[in-house]
């Protein structure tokens, strides 16, 4: 056994966040490579109707927890749900849960967080700022802990150019910020964001920043980690290759491309796409809970979890690849082909957007309504590109992250350990693993996401055909429109017409004169 995998054998875990896309993915791998551990403790709350008892038998009956099942039939007992919501201030978990988290846990991770980009800053501060100060102050009370590993993002100073595994202070301290917090209304606060977040694009990457400190300023004598994730992807290899269940990130501009629906983005194309997979990123985190457990490092190391520094891709290459993915496994029922192209400049970029976003939309509403259905083009685009802005601004920059405290953490592990728990982190470390990371991923979008059944491939593609076809047609009947009106409006167009048909004329007198002398 590898001895990361044994240093978790009899542990107790605490997981925040793990209902989510990392957390789910942490939690598998943890029961597949140590189905000893004795017991993973997942604050959760109720959501959408659901009990928490249906929430998580809603996870172990995922297809993600399908090969864990079979290396651990008790994985159902080796769960306890505790019922808690990180909005509220005493976290909202009952005294008797308290006690025994208290008493048992040997290990947190702390993956929960609002990822979203347009947060209100009372509601990011709440849960990734104060929520984690809280998290803190009860690791503090825990008599075994080990370790406290907590999960931020590479973006959290994206107003940097180069960033290190430091942190970086904080023009307002955290503190001040959470105060201000109680006593100040929504409308003060919306006006303050801009100014308080700076040259950051969101409130997500700035309570991000936020939590670092917190954690930095309050973990006293816990042994503390903090892991900085770029974007994170669908799996590359674990538990199967293409795993992914959010539209988060690119996942959504994937599927908005291969549905023909987005046709042009503002992006830079030789900026650094740092997309980094989910299971390099979960393998990083087991492997640092058992480092920060057993070698106790004096102080807080931080890791970088990107991708750019060991094989960078770039975005025009990424979107190649992607375009070159839907060839081979096209979407079904798609509005448009994919094609997307990427655009520099603001001019450009409301060009295409009039003519490739909003033009169909209206074109296809109208005909929506023609045939007496309900118009829901334009409202879906409207929302693409509300989408599309807030991404936007990871597409036009790129970033350098230092990875020293990664590659040490690499070094210090057994060569089985390498190959059980960090072989992915190693892999896409060759160009043309891309190519193959990317097909999987548009591949697991289509099985995992959009649900759709890979026997209609061949019908997808006879569909994208029709469309092409279609958009052949559109162009030479809308080149010959214009030619028309034009030869009617126009003597210099009526000359260049009659210059090229007698060109043609020419040609193919000659031709049929030539093929007369061979015979
Ligand atoms: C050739 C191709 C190349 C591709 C090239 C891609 C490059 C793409 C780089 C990204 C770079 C991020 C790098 C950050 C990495 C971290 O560190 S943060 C972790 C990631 N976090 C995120 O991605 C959160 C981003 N999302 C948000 O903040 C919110 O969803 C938004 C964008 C503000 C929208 O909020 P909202 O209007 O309230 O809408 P919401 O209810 O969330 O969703 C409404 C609709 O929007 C759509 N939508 C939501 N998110 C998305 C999305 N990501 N995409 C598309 N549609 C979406 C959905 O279709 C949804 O439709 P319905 O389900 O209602 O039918
Ligand atoms: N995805 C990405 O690209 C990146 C993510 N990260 C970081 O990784 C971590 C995990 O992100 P990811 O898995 O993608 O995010 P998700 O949005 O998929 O998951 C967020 C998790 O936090 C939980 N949560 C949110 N609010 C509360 C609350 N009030 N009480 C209890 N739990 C709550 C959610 O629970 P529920 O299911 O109930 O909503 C969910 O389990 C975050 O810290 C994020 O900042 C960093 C870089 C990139």
């Amino acid at each position: 056994m590898s001895m990361v995998a044994a240093f978790y054998s009899n542990k107790s875990i605490l997981i925040t966040g793990a209902t989510g896309f990392l957390g789910k993915v942490l939690m598998e791998k943890l029961f597949r490579t140590s189905p000893q551990l004795k017991v993973i403790y997942i604050l959760i709350r109720p959501k959408a109707g659901q009990t928490l008892q249906e929430r998580v038998f809603q996870i172990l009956n995922s297809k993600l927890f399908e090969k864990v099942k079979e290396i651990c039939p008790n994985v159902h007992e080796k769960i306890r749900p505790i019922s808690a919501d990180l909005n509220q201030s005493d976290l909202a978990i009952s005294k008797e849960d308290m006690q025994e988290l208290l008493s048992g846990t040997n290990i947190v991770f702390h993956c929960a967080a609002t990822v979203r980009f347009d947060a209100h800053l009372r509601e990011a501060v709440q849960l990734n700022v104060i929520a984690t100060q809280k998290l803190l102050l009860m690791a503090s009370q825990m008599s075994k802990l080990e370790a406290f590993i907590h999960i931020s993002t590479a973006f959290s100073n994206c107003n940097l150019k180069r960033i290190d595994e430091v942190i970086y202070p904080c023009p307002v301290e955290p503190r001040k910020i959470i105060d201000s917090m109680e006593w100040l209304d929504d409308a003060i606060i919306d006006e303050i964001t801009p100014k308080l977040i700076g040259d950051r694009p969101n409130t997500y990457t700035y309570t991000k920043a936020l939590g670092e400190m917190v954690i930095h300023q309050e973990s006293g004598n816990l042994n503390v980690a903090i892991i900085r994730p770029s974007i994170v992807g669908a799996s590359w290899q674990e538990p199967f290759p293409g795993w992914i269940d959010n539209i988060n990130g690119p996942s959504g501009l994937i599927i908005a491309s291969g549905k023909g629906f987005l046709r042009s983005l503002r992006a830079t194309p030789m900026a650094i796409a740092d997309v980094i997979p989910v299971d390099t990123v979960v393998n990083l985190t087991i492997a640092v809970g058992w480092y920060t457990a057993v070698h106790r490092p004096k102080s807080t190391l931080i890791y970088h979890s990107t991708s750019g520094n060991l094989n960078p891709c770039l975005w025009h290459d990424m979107g190649l690849k992607v375009l070159a993915a839907f060839e081979k496994i096209p979407f079904e029922r798609a509005f448009r082909r994919p094609y997307v192209d990427f655009t520099t400049n603001n001019f450009t970029t409301q060009y295409w957007n009039a003519v490739s976003h909003w033009a169909p939309a209206i074109i296809y509403d109208f005909y929506l309504r023609l045939t007496g259905r309900k118009p829901r083009m334009l409202k879906l685009m409207n929302r693409l590109l509300r989408t599309i802005s807030m991404l936007e601004y990871f597409i036009n920059h790129s970033w350098e992250w230092s990875t020293n405290n990664t590659e040490m953490l690499l070094s210090e592990l057994s060569p089985e350990d390498q190959r059980v728990i960090l072989l992915p982190l190693c892999r896409p470390s060759h160009a043309n693993h891309w190519l193959e990371y990317i097909e999987n991923y548009v591949l697991g979008i289509k099985k995992y996401l959009l649900k759709e059944d890979l026997a209609g491939i061949p019908k997808a593609k006879e569909h994208l055909r029709r469309l092409r076809n279609i958009h052949y047609l559109f162009n030479t009947a809308l080149f010959l429109i214009v030619w028309r009106l034009l030869i009617a409006r126009s003597q210099t167009a009526r000359n260049v017409w009659f210059l090229i048909m007698s060109f043609c004329y020419k040609f193919l007198s000659y031709f049929r004169a030539s093929s007369a002398l061979k015979v």
